[in-house]
């Protein structure tokens, strides 16, 4: 039958390791099923990506080594750690954690739009997550909602990034090889880096602004529009619509979303990378400065952190609260 037939075609080790069932999720290069962990039949998520996928050998080794080194290297609670990687002739098999909660897409999708709130607690782990990527010189490159998982089907839950082989590392190697080279033909801003740190970073900062465009909006701000003529003219395409940062707040849909929020959007869907908000700026954004929300995102983060310092000094912890509370009034004044 069916599960015999994948069993079959699996690499002996990963066979022997996990049991591989339905499948839970599609992604461009592949799909991912449950597994589960035969000694402990702990849940797993197993991606598989098929290496005829990419148009050349070349890519398809870069691109999945690319993603095993930048999934071994990275540690945050808002990333998805990988626990194996195995490979046969035809494929790629990483081993995942399982995020219980699936795809924010799907979320989103029966949901229409979040409450505000889920939406700013979700929005908060992703930016905590892209900063520490960006910290570790790694753009992620390809943030959207079938990349954003969730720890269970709670509002309140921990979100974790995963989808990798499309990041780039900004390997210092790679720009030194350049600057050995006769420069006269660089361009300015590979000496100042814009051209790989400065620019590369603002790419994740657009795509999150429209992950939360969608999350607090239901709708997408860059969309093939249904009805090809409007008033007489061609619709633009999405492509156009991105190029010139086109994007409409429909009534229906905002007028319950904050101003804040919406400032949010606004200042991350610039199309000039340099004026766009930057992760660091859109932390200190005075929408995302909710103690109460920051707290409940780091007890998710780090529960045994959270939990200890219950044990130990439930006065302290509630102290922290405030403290953090008290700390963001004085900054925002
Ligand atoms: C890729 C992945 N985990 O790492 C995953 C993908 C889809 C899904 O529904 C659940 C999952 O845990």
């Amino acid at each position: 039958d069916l599960m015999s037939d994948v069993q079959s075609t699996l690499p002996k080790d990963l066979n022997d390791k996990y049991l591989l069932t339905r499948r839970i999720g599609t992604g461009v290069c592949g799909e991912v099923r449950l597994a589960f962990e035969r000694s402990t039949c702990k849940k797993v998520a197993v991606k598989i990506i098929n290496k005829k996928n990419f148009q050349s050998e070349g890519t398809a080794t870069r691109n999945a080594t690319t993603e095993i080194e930048i999934l071994q290297r990275i540690d945050h609670p808002c990333l998805i750690k990988t626990l194996d990687f195995y490979q046969s002739e035809e494929s790629y098999y990483i081993v995942l954690e399982l995020m219980e909660g699936g795809e924010l897409f799907n979320k989103v999708k029966s949901q229409q739009q979040l409450q505000e709130p889920v939406a700013k607690l979700y929005f908060y782990q992703m930016l905590l997550a892209v900063q520490y990527l960006h910290g570790n010189g790694i753009i992620h490159r390809d943030l959207k909602p079938e990349n954003v998982l969730l720890s269970s089907s709670e509002d309140v839950c921990l979100v974790k990034l995963t989808d990798f082989n499309q990041s780039r590392i900004l390997e210092e190697a790679v720009l030194m090889r350049t600057l050995c080279g006769t420069p006269s033909y660089l361009a300015p801003e590979v000496f100042t880096h814009a051209s790989t740190t400065g620019y590369g970073l603002a790419v994740d900062a657009w795509s999150l602004g429209v992950l939360l465009f969608v999350c607090l909006g239901g709708y997408p701000p860059f969309h093939e529009t249904f009805c090809r003529q409007q008033k007489g003219r061609e619709a633009e395409s999405v492509r156009d619509q991105i190029i010139r940062g086109e994007f409409t707040m429909v009534q229906s849909k905002w007028r319950h979303v904050s101003d804040q929020a919406k400032d949010v959007v606004r200042r991350l869907l610039v199309v000039d990378p340099t004026h766009r908000m930057s992760i660091q700026e859109a932390l200190q954004h005075p929408w995302l400065q909710d103690p109460e929300m920051q707290n409940k995102a780091h007890k998710l983060m780090y529960p045994d952190t959270a939990a200890a310092m219950e044990e130990a000094e439930p006065e302290a912890s509630a102290a922290s609260t405030r403290k953090r509370g008290r700390r963001a009034d004085e900054d925002a004044t």
